[in-house]
């Protein structure tokens, strides 16, 4: 049988082509992970931004120096709070309809940041700031760009900007420079996950036997953003020329490495060590995606909402995410690497089938793996089957 060899001939030129504008978005990321503002740019327009979630009064203040702030939610997060009829998106009637615009509310002159968070975050102890003042108009793409930047950076989906006076780029770049604020271009956050995804290194390989599969390999594949490493378990020998029996894990901390209880990850990922073992080899990518994408603090937050009576898709959408925030770009990008076009899916999810395929992997056939329920997962098995069309 042959080896699976490393294609690493698309690396080069997407690395060649998009490191200076991803190491930006890197920068960026970071900044708003320690509260600090940034400096967007548009095509037309300009703004300083940072994370609703860890901006304090520094931050804010300087964001004020600029013009009124604004608080930047998702849709979803302004439907929950019932602000979003007025900017003509969905009400919590309808919530199931996706809502990626962005959604606007000024905050009034006084507000602090624990008011910022307290509009960003539901499981925040107090009642929410009422929001008064209509908010100016404001691009939608800057506003884009600062929620993508908090995803990035795995904080609350939530911004607070500030709209910056017509300059050319040039000159909101100096004033940038001369205050050691970083900045980025909004387009290029919109393209960021992309370039991250195709600059995926092969940066590490070694032999691993596990209890169970005692002939497996792990190769580490690192994004061009220096975050969390996506690895390969690869059992046995897979023939690349023929459909491999493959499982996209998804990194769940609480259930691969704790065993909680309050899903069926754990067991999953065994399960499916074992039954790739049974079928004589394949692949097991385990993706650095923690929380359907959402990560691990925010999952933590999610599942306060769920103790409160709210199911899982439900939480994340209160929290402002999408029910599910994962792309597998990264996973059929390992695929291809690793020399496998077609696999054998060991899935419940009809999204991830969808996902791989639209993303060139073909899926010949989906190998149901399904876990008993116990009493502290069965809402949330019975969630996914009716909100995500698990097929159990
Ligand atoms: N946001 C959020 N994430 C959760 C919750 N429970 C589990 N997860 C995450 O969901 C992901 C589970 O992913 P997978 O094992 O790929 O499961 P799946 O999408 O149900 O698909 P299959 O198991 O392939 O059928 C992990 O990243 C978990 O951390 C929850 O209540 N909220
Ligand atoms: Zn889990």
């Amino acid at each position: 049988m042959t080896e699976p060899v490393l294609d690493q001939s698309r690396n080069a030129a997407a690395s060649e082509l998009s490191a200076a504008a991803a190491i930006a978005v890197d920068r960026a990321t970071t900044e708003f992970r320690r509260g600090q503002p940034v400096l967007i740019l548009g095509p037309q327009a300009a703004c300083l931004a940072a994370a609703a979630e860890t901006v304090a009064l520094a931050g804010l203040r300087r964001l004020r120096q600029a013009g009124p702030a604004l608080l930047v939610l998702t849709g979803r997060r302004a439907a929950v709070l019932g602000l979003a009829a007025s900017q003509g998106v969905p009400t919590p009637a309808n919530l199931e309809a996706p809502n990626e615009r962005p959604f606007l509310v000024s905050l009034p002159a006084g507000a602090d940041a624990e008011a910022v968070l307290r509009l960003a975050d539901p499981t925040a102890v107090t009642a929410a700031l009422a929001p008064d003042l209509p908010p100016p108009p404001f691009p939608d793409e800057l506003a884009a760009a600062s929620i993508h930047l908090a995803k990035l950076a795995r904080l609350l989906p939530a911004a607070v900007v500030s709209a910056l006076p017509p300059r050319s780029a040039e000159e909101h770049l100096r004033m940038a420079a001369a205050e050691g604020i970083l900045a980025v271009w909004a387009g290029d956050v919109a393209a960021y996950e992309t370039t991250a995804a195709v600059t995926l290194q092969p940066v590490g390989e070694a032999r691993v036997p596990m209890e169970g599969a005692e002939d497996a390999r792990i190769v580490a594949f690192r994004p061009s953003d220096g975050s969390t490493e996506h690895l390969a378990i690869i059992i046995g020998q897979p023939d690349p020329a023929k459909p491999a029996l493959a499982r996209l894990h998804s990194e769940c901390f609480t259930g691969d490495l704790l065993g909680s209880l309050r899903c069926d990850c754990g067991e999953q990922l065994r399960g499916a060590i074992a039954e790739i073992e049974r079928q004589g080899g394949g692949i097991l990518l385990y993706l650095a995606q923690e929380g359907r994408g959402i990560g691990l603090v925010n999952k933590l937050r999610a599942y306060r909402l769920q103790d409160q009576g709210a199911d899982t898709a439900d939480a994340n959408e209160q929290l402002g995410f999408e029910a599910d925030e994962r792309i597998y770009l990264a996973a059929a990008e390992m695929l291809r690497r690793l020399g496998f076009k077609t696999v054998r899916l060991m899935t419940n999810n009809p999204d991830k089938v969808a996902g791989l395929e639209r993303l060139g992997i073909a899926v010949a056939e989906r190998v149901p793996l399904v876990i008993p329920a116990n009493r502290f997962n069965r809402d949330y098995l019975t969630t996914k089957a009716r909100k995500f069309g698990h097929m159990f």
